[in-house]
């Protein structure tokens, strides 16, 4: 049977529980391949999903901004996260690393794309880095790429080519229901579609994709024959 199976997840590295399940769906892409299941990660810009939706982000109400610290908590032990600080800058404007993010999945293989990710996170929500200066994006993924490589991607940053690009994967998460983030679109087996908000829901995606064991979280990899 050739499965259409998909999870396409929209991010931005301004969200936390973006990280959270990035954190999540990557441990599993392994297992999740297994079963038939590609996971697809779309960076977005989160502001403008607000404007589009006329949403407003979580820590705007001191009840969800005071009950974040519990989430901060349960997902330190259960991702296996540090526990996230709150930037000392904050909000900051992510248009910048989620444009070069579009360059380096365009240009790089699949790993380097998700630990460039991955690194955005941990210098905004670890490391409290303000990752809209240049230096400091810079310095995030100097490691990661050679000196030429990083002046191009951040060249991208402010190319229309990549201006353009998020603009449409937002407005493609919008058209797709998305109000926050993170946004998943998931595809079954048999081609049904339906969508899924947060990092607080894979037990239905699971379900939905006909993975797991009923009523465990975590998909164990499909033995293979
Ligand atoms: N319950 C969700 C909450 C996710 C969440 O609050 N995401 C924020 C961005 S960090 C958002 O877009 N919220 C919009 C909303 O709650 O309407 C989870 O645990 O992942």
């Amino acid at each position: 049977m050739t499965s259409t199976a998909r999870i396409t997840t929209y991010l931005d590295c301004v969200s936390p529980y973006s990280y959270y399940a990035f954190t999540f769906l990557n441990k599993h892409r392994a297992a999740l391949d297994s079963h038939g299941v590609k996971v697809d990660f779309v960076p977005i810009f989160l502001g403008a999903v607000n404007v589009a939706t006329g949403n407003q982000p979580p820590w705007k109400l001191p009840a969800k901004a005071a009950y974040s610290a519990i989430d901060v908590h349960n997902a330190k032990r259960y991702f296996g996260l540090p526990a996230l600080k709150r930037p000392s800058v904050f909000p900051i404007p992510t248009i910048k690393p989620q444009r070069g993010l579009i360059y380096i999945k365009s240009h790089f293989p699949e790993e380097t794309y998700l630990e460039a990710f991955r690194l955005l996170w941990v210098s905004l929500w670890e490391q409290d880095k303000d990752i809209s200066q240049e230096s400091q994006l810079r310095e995030t993924w100097s490691g990661l790429f050679k000196e030429g490589e990083l002046k191009n991607i951040i060249e991208a940053t402010e190319e229309e080519e990549y201006k353009n690009a998020l603009t449409e994967n937002t407005n493609e998460a919008v058209k797709n229901g998305a109000f926050g983030a993170p946004w998943s679109v998931v595809r079954n087996a048999k081609g049904e579609e339906t969508r899924y908000f947060g990092s607080d829901r894979f037990h239905f995606m699971w379900e939905f994709l006909g993975i797991g064991d009923g009523a465990g979280f975590v998909p164990s990899p499909k033995a293979v024959l």
